[in-house]
């Protein structure tokens, strides 16, 4: 499964605002509609925005461009997920490297694509190790193949647990208010044939306290050099709940997604999005339409609540500080 595609100069995106319905692929010549595929999340997870973005960069170079004002469109579509970022400063870098040829970045482009797949897969076999034989796993929001480049960060990790013949159980949290659980891993999980069980978000916690839950594995948009980390709204919740009841809470990303420049989670900026997103569903009002709403699209768990962080070079326990750094040498 894969939610990005280059071929003949031109970037295709699975719409995932159409998931699980339909599956339409959307064509792209022009850097600037990629920018608002990433801002209204027809492509969405913070590996998938980079490799979107890094192909998005190669169709300004195509277009003969300004690939500065192409950077600056790209980096102000959505401010969390730091991956966005790196991509980005990995293709300026090239362009300075090649004279902006068109030829060499998208080369660059497909290497941060292979990449991606190739950590999801390392990330996938060390997380693997961790998970118990028969093991009922939590997720949430989506971690998965179309989140990345293609197989996934969380998703990755159940994915490889599956494939040793570990997991009894998913639990895919729906993670309102976009849905990304049911709407997208569920889709995942159902497509691969892993067994999954869709709960709304706040069932969590109670299945924890029967007992029904042996770990819980989530993605990550950034992580700061001490190991707190921004991902979708509602992580803290699991995090918290794992921790009351003692359950293995890990997070999965590559270490692309580790902003060292960040001491604490505290400087992670976090993207606040439409109201209508939480006052509507689909279309449907589901709320008064003059009342105020929060929506931030994430949140912050510190790392205290983190048993281990999985990465493609490995597994890290703390104390995160040291050990993270040693992942940069
Ligand atoms: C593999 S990172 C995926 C990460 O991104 C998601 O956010 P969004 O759907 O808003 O892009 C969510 O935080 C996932 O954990």
């Amino acid at each position: 499964m894969d939610a990005i595609r280059w071929e003949g100069n031109t970037l295709y995106l699975l719409d995932q605002t159409k998931l699980p319905v339909t599956e339409v692929w959307l064509p792209y010549t022009d850097y600037r509609p990629v920018a608002d595929a990433i801002r209204t999340m027809v492509v969405r997870g913070a590996p998938a925005i980079g490799v979107a973005a890094a192909y998005a960069y190669c169709l300004a170079a195509l277009a003969g461009e300004g690939l500065d004002e192409a950077k600056e469109t790209l980096a102000a579509s959505r401010p969390t997920a730091v991956n966005l970022f790196w991509a980005l400063e990995r293709m300026e870098r090239k362009a300075k490297e090649c004279g902006g040829a068109a030829e060499p970045l998208i080369a660059e482009a497909k290497a941060i694509h292979a990449e991606d797949v190739a950590m999801c897969r390392a990330m996938g076999a060390h997380g693997a190790a961790v998970v118990p034989e028969h093991a009922r796993i939590l997720t949430h929001c989506n971690a998965g193949a179309l989140a990345t480049g293609g197989y996934g960060t969380a998703l990755g990790v159940i994915r490889a647990a599956h494939e040793a013949g570990k997991v009894n159980m998913v639990y895919c949290d729906e993670t309102r208010p976009l849905l990304q659980g049911a709407r997208l891993t569920a889709y995942e999980l159902v497509s691969d044939h892993i067994p999954a069980t869709l709960i709304a978000d706040n069932m969590a916690a109670s299945l924890m306290a029967k007992g029904k839950i042996d770990l819980a594995v989530v993605g990550c948009d950034r992580m700061a050099a001490n190991g707190d980390f921004a991902n979708k709204i509602g992580t803290y919740s699991v995090a918290v709940n794992a921790h009351y009841h003692g359950i293995p809470f890990y997070v999965a990303l590559p270490c692309s997604t580790i902003d060292l420049s960040l001491a604490d989670g505290s400087g992670i900026p976090i993207e606040e999005r439409d109201r209508d997103e939480v006052r509507t569903l689909y279309g449907t009002r589901t709320a008064p339409e003059s009342v105020e709403v929060c929506n931030p699209a994430f949140d912050v768990t510190p790392h205290s609540l983190v048993t281990g962080i999985i990465t493609e070079k490995g597994v890290i326990y703390p104390p995160f500080q040291e050990n993270l750094q040693k992942l940069f040498g």
